[in-house]
């Protein structure tokens, strides 16, 4: 039996319970994880599809979530357009040759996911005919993913990004541009492949004011919801620190929009008007905190997500690695419980 749920809740249809995933559910909490880590980099587990499978499919098997998310990283596109990258434990990705001129920008390849990244589409294949939840493909957002290719690495305040975008607007521009043309393909492909769902995680690009979110980076994402739009699968996008740029996200075509946990469900709703359906927001912090405490958060949120048609539970970020597993399958279960006609 495939359980469609999240699909359902995804389109702002009735579901009997409130499906559930969690941003980064496969990863160093657990402990067959990080044994095949042990084996296998980051980069080698998406090179090869049979343990990519396996370890895409571990929290769904463990933890009963109702969605799979494809495993991979939002570097692995840019590293095929033909910018190296290197992702330094506890730190991120770091790029030894970041962008610093027009040429470098030229030189990014749109490429052919079937020439440059066949493992990840042969996983996708293999997971599509193997889940019976359905999987979500994802793409990192331009401004996140032009965050990394700019500074070379994570960064605190986004210097030099935030510097090209309004001391050289045309070849920030031309970057998005890039950057969108691939995401449109590669998520595409990624369709193509068997995702039922796409998810844009642009994690950093609250850090920008929204002024500058609707004049520098807006435009770009309605051009990859347009594009992406015939595809006919949910589109999720989510970004860290939101809460004032959640009214504009409403309005880049996307239709689910992930709020993180800063913003109180009912706020978020108001701010994203009843279009679309809402993705969050458990602070993945109280996910150390005791069952009874976790179980009172959770129901609030429940309680606000479902005043409205379109709610997932999921983390208002990613799992963090100390995170014990017991906790994040009381979570699931909690949410499983909740009863949707009586919002107890
Ligand atoms: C910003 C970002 C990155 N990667 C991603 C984002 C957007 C989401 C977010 O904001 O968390 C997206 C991502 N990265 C990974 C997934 C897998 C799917 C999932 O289970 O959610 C997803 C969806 C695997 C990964 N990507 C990474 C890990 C952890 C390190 C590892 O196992 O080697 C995983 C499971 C590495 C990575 N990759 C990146 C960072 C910041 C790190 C963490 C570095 C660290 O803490 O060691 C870049």
């Amino acid at each position: 039996m495939f359980n469609d749920t999240f699909l359902r809740a995804c389109r702002r249809e009735k579901t009997a319970t409130v499906p559930v995933w969690f941003m980064r559910q496969a990863g160093r909490y657990d402990a067959d994880y990080r044994a095949i880590r042990e084996r296998y980099s980051l980069v080698e587990i998406c090179e090869h599809p049979e343990v990519c499978v396996e370890v895409t499919k571990m929290p769904v098997e463990k933890l009963g979530v109702d969605a799979a998310i494809l495993f991979s990283d939002i570097m692995i596109p840019v590293g095929a357009m033909g910018l190296p990258f290197e992702i330094r434990e506890h730190v991120g990705p770091i790029i030894a040759t970041p962008i610093r001129h027009e040429r470098d920008v030229e030189r990014l390849e749109v490429f052919d996911a079937k020439e440059k990244l066949p493992h990840v589409l042969q996983t996708i294949e293999r997971l599509a005919s193997e889940l019976t939840v359905p999987l979500i493909g994802f793409v990192g957002g331009p401004f996140t993913l032009a965050s990394y290719m700019i500074e070379g690495g994570p960064s605190r305040d986004y210097l030099k990004t935030k510097q090209m975008m309004v001391a050289r607007p045309e070849l920030w521009q031309k970057l998005m541009d890039k950057l969108a043309d691939m995401v449109i393909r590669y998520a595409g492909e990624q369709v193509q492949a068997g995702a039922q769902a796409l998810q844009v995680f642009d994690s950093w690009v609250g850090s920008l004011a929204p002024s500058d979110f609707v004049q520098y980076v807006k435009p770009t994402m309605q051009r990859i919801f347009a594009g992406l739009q015939p595809l006919g699968v949910p589109l999720i996008y989510f970004g860290v620190n939101t809460g004032e740029l959640l009214g504009e996200f409403a309005t880049t075509g996307a239709n689910v929009i992930g709020v993180d946990w800063r913003v109180p469900l009912a706020n978020a709703r108001q701010r994203v008007g009843s279009d679309v359906a809402l993705q969050g927001n458990f602070d993945p912090a109280m996910l150390f905190a005791p069952a009874a405490e976790m179980k009172r958060r959770a129901i609030d949120i429940l309680q606000q997500g479902t005043k409205d048609p379109g709610f997932i539970f999921n983390l208002g970020h990613g799992v963090k690695p100390t995170t014990d597993i017991a906790a994040l399958k009381y979570l699931v279960d909690v949410v499983h419980e909740f009863d949707v006609n009586r919002g107890v």
